[in-house]
């Protein structure tokens, strides 16, 4: 498979730089906070389990925000973020390993670094709590990267867009799955992803909807197809961040 088939341009630029990027250092070992108990500790307290991102930049986001990362993710967690995820792709989202690192240091919630991970040394860039591994573009290379985070005491969000993306997450032992409503293809964003995928997702895996959630009725949509946590991230960026997080985690 080529797992470069169909994608969207920007998104093809994005992997063409990841593929470029190899870090130097030693290999990392973590003691990492759990992020299905912060998720299930959330929804005990009446939030709705929210992992709000730092994402300074995008492709779909016009501009750059500028504001210290580490008051950002502060913010976030004041406004009842059950865990964080930080971008730390440096061309394309504005991110970066020290924005991660301090971040970490800062709060005590869960961080995911959110990433475009293709082999086993990038993940030795940082330490995290989770790492992201997109199932189309790790192909065959899934199953290999779950091990070498896992060996290193990261948790894996192992990142599907459809049924057969699924399967595959599923077959390399994936036990957090997350259902990217945004299309790498297109890059357009459609919830009924995450509605389709869902109802096929083993009981035992907890289950993220990612991209795309905007309003407190989006959150319950969500919620309503099975979602255990859902990741946002410009819904939370564009404004004021503690608001626009309280207002998701009371939808
Ligand atoms: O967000 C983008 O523009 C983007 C473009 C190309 C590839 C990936 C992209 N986003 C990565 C993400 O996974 C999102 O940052 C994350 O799911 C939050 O999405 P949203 O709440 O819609 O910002």
């Amino acid at each position: 498979m080529d797992e470069s088939d169909g994608l969207a341009p920007a998104v093809q630029s994005i992997l063409d730089a990841a593929r470029e990027r190899e870090p130097a250092g030693g290999r990392v070992s973590v003691s990492p906070r759990l992020l299905p108990d912060a998720l299930a500790a959330a929804e005990a307290d009446g939030r709705a389990p929210t992992i709000a991102e730092v994402k300074p930049t995008s492709p779909t986001t016009e501009g750059e925000r500028e504001d210290d990362p580490v008051a950002l993710a502060e913010q976030m967690v004041a406004g009842g973020a059950a865990a964080l995820s930080v971008l730390t792709e440096p061309e394309h989202f504005g991110g970066s390993p020290a924005n991660l690192r301090e971040i970490r240091d800062a709060v005590d919630v869960p961080v995911l670094r959110k990433d475009f991970l293709l082999r086993e040394a990038q993940l030795d860039a940082v330490e995290a709590d989770v790492v992201l591994l997109i199932a189309r573009f790790l192909g065959d290379d899934l199953e290999p990267m779950l091990d070498a985070a896992r060996e290193r005491g990261f948790q894996a969000l192992v990142e599907v867009h459809d049924r057969t993306e699924l399967d595959r997450a599923v077959e390399a032992g994936a036990d957090v799955i997350g259902v990217n409503n945004r299309d790498l293809a297109k890059l357009e964003v459609d919830l009924s992803t995450f509605e389709d995928v869902a109802p096929h997702v083993p009981e035992d895996v907890t289950l993220i909807a990612e991209s795309g959630v905007s309003t407190p009725a989006d959150v319950r949509r969500m919620r309503a197809a099975g979602a255990d946590g859902l990741l946002v991230g410009s819904a939370i960026m564009d404004g004021d961040v503690t608001e626009n997080t309280r207002t998701l985690v009371n939808a």
